[in-house]
């Protein structure tokens, strides 16, 4: 079985709380364990703050979300899981204890991760009865956003359970890459620390304060980290003669006392104070559940600015994030017909960040994206969906007339009704209004004509059986309709 059919998350903090986001967007119903009394408000707060990214993230159809039930017991947390995280503070005593009483109730064949950041997996199985099925699912924070977890097994892991896990996060919108060999730290906390450990060296010595720091981050290196890693990013910099030239130039500096790395720094109070004062002063203003939103939209950005990157293939995150979209669309519910004498309710959007242009509302081309999204819809709704486009066949856009009515603001919620306009087998006449939900005022409208294509062939061929024995009842049914008031207007003509 390659999907998560039901989640369990035993410590619901920060990361056992956005994990149990990222399962309930994907569909899954999720019981989560936390003996905290704050647990589920915390839980949605953290829910609430992820549910605004998706929004932000993606215009594919997210599925119905799943269940979020509060379990009393780690037993009853796991009766029926087949994916159950552990995210209990960092205490290996602590994390061995759960997880061998995670492994004496659950079902034998569950997989059970832990959000471990630096904890030999060899080390938490030791008490466990199956612990074949146990290993590291290190992820990032926020867990509902990142797509990154660090598979790493332990001595009794099977192979099998790190294969199955890294199927499993793949619809879910996640990555899983397999560490070959475990080692504290892993990976990416290897590199964190070293880079972490240096920083407070720069802090206590006043080379910097934390604000200096994080702009050095943010300003160069962080950037190009967010797209290539460190080994393609210095192959750049080795210009044409590329990587060897590259070690030849810096691999000196590895002899210079450019760092401390191997260094730790006594993290005293007064260190801790220096460290805590500065980052009240550079960050203190806003809240963490602000900061959260700050940062949310910020990488949400990033990923859709990735997603169009490599000449619109997508890249790194941006193309994990398409093939997420592509796994949305293709396990969509086809679309409601609804109520065939009346126009069909089609799609829902949200004015995001990005669709907001220098006049501080939403900008032309997101109108058109609006309705080009809804005739996608209508398409699925007649049949006209990914498996036809595979096998060939297609409708195209040839000619529209938008009219731009209202001002949309960020933030506003839109949704869109189409009305069939006399058409035949390969021609699919429409006529699209776009509605601010608050007030269902019409903001645009959109007379729209298809033409039924052969991808093939490249030219217009009649629409298959199928897809006319569904179109010809709404044609009918709307052929009663009155025509839109608008239907058949050009460009510059009075109303
Ligand atoms: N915070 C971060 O940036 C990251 C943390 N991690 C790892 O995730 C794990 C959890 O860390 P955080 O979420 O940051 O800690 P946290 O302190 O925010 O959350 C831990 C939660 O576990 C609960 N808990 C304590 N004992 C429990 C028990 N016996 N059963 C169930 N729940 C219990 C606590 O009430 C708390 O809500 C750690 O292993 C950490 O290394 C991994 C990646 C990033
Ligand atoms: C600080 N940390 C070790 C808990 C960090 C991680 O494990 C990963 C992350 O999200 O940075």
């Amino acid at each position: 079985m390659t999907r998560i059919n039901k989640a369990a998350c035993i410590g619901g903090g920060v990361i056992g709380g956005a994990w149990a986001a990222r399962f309930i967007l994907a569909g899954i119903d999720t019981k989560v364990f936390d003996p905290h009394p704050d647990a589920e408000r915390i839980i949605g707060e953290v829910m609430a703050n992820a549910e605004r990214a998706y929004g932000m993230l993606t215009m594919a159809p997210l599925p119905p979300k799943g269940k979020l039930t509060f379990a009393t017991s780690i037993e009853e947390a796991v009766k029926g899981a087949d994916w159950i995280q552990e995210s209990v503070p960092e205490r290996p005593d602590l994390k061995r204890s759960v997880l061998t009483q995670i492994d004496a109730a659950a079902d034998s064949k569950a997989l059970i991760g832990s959000s471990t950041s630096g904890i030999l997996p060899t080390d938490l199985q030791r008490d466990m009865k199956h612990p074949e099925r146990m290993f590291v699912a290190h992820p990032y924070n926020p867990v509902y956003l990142l797509p990154l977890a660090e598979l790493v097994g332990g001595e009794r892991t099977s192979r099998a359970t790190l294969e199955e896990a890294r199927a499993k996060l793949a619809p879910i919108g996640m990555k899983g890459v397999i560490i070959n060999r475990e080692i504290e730290a892993f990976v990416g906390d290897r590199l964190l620390e070293a880079l972490w450990r240096e920083a407070l060296w720069l802090i206590k010595d006043d080379i910097c304060d934390t604000e200096t720091l994080d702009d050095v981050i943010r300003y160069s290196f962080g950037m190009r980290w967010a797209q290539m890693g460190l080994f393609e990013t210095y192959r750049i910099a080795g210009g044409e003669a590329g990587m060897s030239h590259f070690l030849a130039q810096f691999g000196p500096c590895l002899s210079w006392p450019w760092t401390k790395l191997t260094d730790v720094v006594d993290l005293n109070d007064e260190l801790v104070d220096k460290i805590a004062g500065q980052s009240d002063r550079q960050s203190g203003a806003r809240g963490i559940r602000e900061l959260e939103r700050i940062r949310d939209q910020n990488l949400v950005s990033i990923m859709q600015a990735l997603k169009a990157g490599d000449e619109g293939r997508g890249w790194g995150a941006g193309k994990l994030l398409a093939e997420f979209e592509d796994h949305l669309w293709k396990t969509a519910p086809p679309q409601a017909a609804g109520d065939a004498a009346q126009p069909i309710r089609l799609a829902e959007f949200k004015v995001q960040p990005s669709w907001v242009d220098y006049n501080g509302h939403m900008t032309e081309y997101r109108y058109s994206q609006c309705f080009a999204d809804s005739a996608d819809a209508l398409l699925r709704m007649i049949g006209a969906d990914m498996q036809y486009v595979a096998e060939g066949h297609s409708y195209y856009t040839v000619e529209n007339h938008l009219r731009l009515l209202d001002e949309c603001k960020l933030g506003d919620g839109l949704y869109v009704t189409a009305q069939l306009l006399p058409s035949d087998d390969k021609k699919l006449h429409s006529f699209l209004w776009l509605h601010r939900i608050s007030d269902d005022r019409i903001v645009a409208t959109c007379e729209h004509l298809m033409l039924h294509v052969s991808s093939q062939k490249g030219k217009a061929v009649p629409a298959l059986a199928q897809i006319q024995a569904r179109l010809e009842p709404l044609l009918a049914a709307h052929a009663l309709l009155d025509k839109p008031e608008a239907m058949g207007r050009h460009v510059g003509q009075k109303r």
